[in-house]
């Protein structure tokens, strides 16, 4: 059976669900449950800590798990990422107050992530202390127990409503992946979670565009709609017609119909892909 460590809380557990769902597993019924198992899958799913789950993965303990990069880096735990799964993207940055000293060198640094930070500050050869803290890290200004901040940014709110802002390039562009042991021989079973995971993506960021093109004008029209290895190209009962048939990317579709339109396309056809393995 093939262990998986999914995230049990926090911002990436949801979508994590979400995804294994649309790749075929069995979701848990609530909150509670720590593991699952799916006999007809052959995967049990075990709900861990998002910040514990690199620590299982990379022992070897379970076989692959969904957590975040920055938890991944910040754990040092020898596991290695398999797949981006497109969700939970995020930047993890310095911040200090509106127009103070932006310095890092000297600075005490509050963070919930003292790997990536003390790793940062060692690329950078700075000496700087770390305080390391659970959570609402932002307050931690205010309260007089850092200068300066390193946290994880999405929108940026938590950031302005706190009076601070971030400064210097990001320290890392994270997002939700999945992880395996590094160094682990390579594992048939991974291979199948990981084509179902990456058929999930491709659902989620293609669909199916289908139209009628004039004979003479099909090589113009392909060239609008290459699809991802060549599209198809079927015969009408009309001699002087073509059917084509590619797959276009989800946020090109209402461009890509337009530039079909002008050039002469007609019946042009989109429909959602529910599945699919490429
Ligand atoms: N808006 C966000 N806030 C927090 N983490 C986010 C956000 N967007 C993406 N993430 C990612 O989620 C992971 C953090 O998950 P985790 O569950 O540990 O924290 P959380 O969502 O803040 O929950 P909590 O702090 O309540 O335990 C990190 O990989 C982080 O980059
Ligand atoms: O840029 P934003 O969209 O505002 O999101 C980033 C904020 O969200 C997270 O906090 P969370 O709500 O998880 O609380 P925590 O700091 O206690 O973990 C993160 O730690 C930042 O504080
Ligand atoms: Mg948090």
């Amino acid at each position: 059976m093939l262990r998986i460590a999914m995230p049990n809380k926090g911002a990436l557990s949801e979508l994590a669900a979400q995804m294994m769902r649309e790749a075929g597993y069995r979701g848990r019924r609530d909150s509670k449950e720590l593991v699952i198992s799916d006999p007809d899958q052959n995967v049990e799913l075990f709900y861990l800590r998002p910040r514990d789950i690199a620590v299982y993965v990379g022992s070897g303990t379970l076989d692959v798990g969904i957590t975040g990069r920055d938890l991944m880096l910040d754990s040092g735990s020898p596991a290695t990422e398999v797949l981006q799964l497109g969700f939970g993207s995020s930047t993890f940055r310095y911040a200090a107050p509106v127009g103070a000293d932006q310095e890092l060198a000297g600075k005490r640094i509050a963070t919930s992530f003292p790997g990536l930070v003390r790793n940062h500050l060692a690329s950078l050869g700075l000496e700087a202390s770390v305080v390391r803290l659970d959570g609402a890290v932002e307050s931690a200004v205010t309260l007089g127990v850092a200068d300066i901040i390193a946290d994880v940014v999405e929108t940026g709110t938590t950031l302005r409503n706190a009076g601070l802002e971030v400064f210097g390039d990001p320290i890392l562009a994270s997002e939700a992946v999945l992880i395996r042991p590094a160094n682990s021989p390579r594992n048939p079973a991974v291979d199948v979670l990981v084509r179902r995971l990456q058929g999930v993506l491709t659902a989620r960021n293609y669909v199916m565009m289908d139209y009628d093109i004039a004979v003479q004008l099909v090589e113009k029209a392909c060239e609008l709609t290459p699809g991802l290895e060549s599209p198809t190209v079927s015969p009408l009962h009309d001699k002087g017609y073509v059917a084509v048939r590619a797959m276009v990317p989800k946020a090109q579709t209402n461009t890509v119909m337009d530039e079909l339109y002008e050039l002469g396309a007609r019946a042009i056809l989109v429909t959602e892909i529910a599945a699919c393995r490429i």
